[in-house]
């Protein structure tokens, strides 16, 4: 009955592509607006598709080892150096003071929705399912930048380390060695596609490697610390903010180079072992080794000509820019979300179970982790013994959506449209087997089975448990519940947080508050480094204290996460929105104009895949 690996992976449905970018649909009809996205949430989760299931053998030390890795790198070894050089000065530890603060803003709202939803597409996945897939491609297109472009610096940084490691200056290991405008870097290149096939070898192997360089790289840390003591004398820190408060912000946008990566642990998650929630793939799994083969191959091809390239400041300028505008728009989606969303609508009474019949017991039980009876225990007797075979709307890559009524998995699920909620489920047989278990013996007298309907498990529970199979087009029943039958639903929200529909605010009013919010940040960074008198700031940052205090007052939440919460809403995202503005104020000119550029291409793909501006030309040029 239960049925392999391979056998469940074969029967999962096929890759789909990034939210928005539309490849498996280039001209589905296009639902961006909020309003309309708001009033349509989908009970959709998300099942492994054939060669689409990562490997899951990261454990809790090797997710911590991948978040230090990703975190202590060429910021911290090499950019501290310039921003102090160029802009801060010894005042650079304010900097890193200012970036931290907003990194742990920015980190505290990405907890809140990472811990309802682990996915590979990350912050853009949430913003797809909050403002429509326009959104969501353009947050995809900032990640890139993050990770395409951060891995690019990273092994730009790693030249500049080889280099002082053998005692030579900076620019002695490009091609044409020395200064010039235009210099080849193929130490960078090499590390590059080194780790590009480390990575594509094997998540297990990635993991191991990535640990022990982690481990010299966390050693090293501490030797400088105490290797650096000897050097600190108080005539270095005079004068200490030598170009004021603007080097110090300029320093900050710099430096938070150094904080970035912690993202990557929710997306890493995928790959976890026991992950608590559901889980989303974006990309292609390659059935030999389990990677993303072609993914990492183009990635990497990115990489190279970039690293080979582009100068290390102006790389690390793009990957923070591109990972401020995502975190802006995590901490807008956290402000968002817990006053914008009615509360979920009221599950059908999910049934009791009937303990006559295996085959009839095994229809619609999908537990929440197949590797996890206690999961799939407490999944059942929440759902009081009937959990959702519906795959279609529930499925989840470790084999079931045991957390259909919970409200943020709802809140955050992508629409009826959107390429995620095409995907199909496939539960983990061992899981469903484990809650047929935990459902007998909580209701062992339920009702005799009703005549079946569509069993929703998908293929992946093997040969079909009843005696008749349902027509194919049979719709999946309501959170795939297969049985009637009186049962009270299962708790969805803390009573405080089901507030009556009443409470929603009109849609104007929160985009108003959004905007206000938005708006008043990139004021205050707009006005202050624009060379605007210190007052014209000042002032942009009272309003946003004003607009964020007139936020907590008449934006009152209508639920509240089920998981981690960010606290002090809509403080906290409100400053981080903030600080982040800040710091991508304080960025350089020629990182803006690299990043529009990439904008508007971005727009461009959209719209071409959409087709709707070659329509609208047509119309144009009927028109004249
Ligand atoms: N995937 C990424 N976010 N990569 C960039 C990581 C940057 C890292 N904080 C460093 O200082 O090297």
């Amino acid at each position: 009955m239960t049925p392999t690996p391979e056998a469940r992976a074969a029967a999962k449905p096929p890759a789909h592509p990034l939210p928005g970018s539309t490849a498996a649909d280039p001209l589905a009809p296009s639902a961006s607006s909020i309003a309309a996205h708001q009033q349509q949430p989908q009970l959709v989760g998300s099942a492994p598709g054939a060669g689409r299931a990562l490997r899951r053998v990261l454990g809790p030390l090797d997710l911590f080892m991948v978040g230090i890795a990703v975190i202590i790198g060429a910021g911290v070894f090499v950019l501290t150096g310039t921003a102090a050089r160029d802009f801060a000065g010894p005042a650079v530890v304010v900097s890193f003071a200012v970036a931290g603060v907003a990194s742990a803003a920015s980190a505290l709202c990405y907890s809140e929705l990472a811990s309802e939803v682990a996915t590979t597409g990350g912050a853009a996945v949430y913003a797809e399912a909050m403002f429509g897939p326009l959104a969501g491609w353009l947050v995809a297109v900032n990640l890139l930048f993050e990770y395409v472009l951060g891995s690019a610096t990273v092994a730009r940084g790693f030249t500049a380390y080889l280099s002082s490691l053998a005692g030579l200056s900076s620019g002695a290991l490009l091609l044409p060695p020395g200064s010039s405008d235009f210099q080849i870097d193929l130490p960078a290149v090499g590390m590059a596609v080194a780790m590009a096939a480390l990575v594509g070898w094997g998540v297990r192997q990635a993991a191991w490697a990535n640990t022990a360089i982690t481990t010299v790289v966390l050693l090293t840390v501490v030797l400088i610390l105490a290797a650096g003591f000897a050097f600190v004398h108080a005539s270095n820190y005079h004068p200490f903010a030598p170009y004021g408060v603007r080097g110090i912000l300029k320093g900050a946008s710099r430096v938070f180079f150094a904080f970035i990566g912690f993202d990557m642990l929710a997306v890493a998650a995928e790959e976890a072992r026991k992950p608590s929630r559901q889980t989303h793939t974006h990309a292609a799994v390659h059935p030999a080794t389990r990677t993303p083969l072609r993914a990492t191959a183009l990635a990497t091809a990115a990489t190279c000509l970039l690293a080979a390239l582009a100068p290390l400041e102006l790389l690390a300028s793009l990957v923070s820019l591109g990972t401020l505008a995502a975190f802006t728009t995590v901490c807008a989606v956290v402000l968002w979300r817990r006053c914008s969303l009615p509360p979920p609508p009221s599950p059908p009474t999910p049934p009791l179970p009937y303990d006559g019949d295996a085959a009839t017991g095994t229809a619609g039980v999908n537990a929440v982790d197949g590797d996890d009876p206690e999961a799939a225990r407490r999944c059942c007797s929440r759902d009081s013994g009937g959990g959702g075979g519906d795959g279609s709307r529930s499925g989840d890559v470790s084999g079931g959506g045991g957390k259909k009524y919970d409200s943020g998995s709802w809140l955050l699920q992508p629409r009826a449209d959107s390429p995620v909620a095409a995907k199909g489920g496939g539960g983990d047989s061992k899981a469903a087997a484990m809650g047929i278990e935990s459902a007998r013996a909580l209701a062992p007298d339920g009702p005799p089975p009703q005549p079946a309907p569509a069993p929703s498990h998908g293929p992946a529970l093997g040969p079909h448990p009843y005696p008749t199979a349902p027509p194919a087009d049979t719709p999946p029943p309501y959170h795939g519940l297969p049985y009637g039958g009186p049962a009270s639903p299962p708790p969805m929200l803390p009573a405080a947080a089901a507030a009556p529909l009443a409470q929603v605010r009109p849609l104007a009013v929160r985009c108003a508050f959004l905007a206000a919010i938005l708006a008043t940040g990139g004021a205050t960074a707009g006005l202050y480094q624009g060379g605007a008198p210190l007052g014209a700031a000042g002032a942009a940052l009272g309003a946003w204290a004003v607009v964020t205090a007139a936020a907590a007052v008449v934006l009152r939440p209508t639920w509240t996460p089920p998981g981690f919460r960010t606290p002090l809403w809509p403080l906290v995202p409100s400053f981080g929105m903030l600080l982040n503005c800040v710091l991508l104020g304080s960025l350089g000119a020629r990182a803006w104009q690299v990043w529009g550029g990439a904008m508007v291409a971005a727009l461009a793909w959209w719209g071409w895949q959409r087709r709707g501006w070659l329509e609208a030309r047509a119309a144009a040029v009927r028109l004249l």
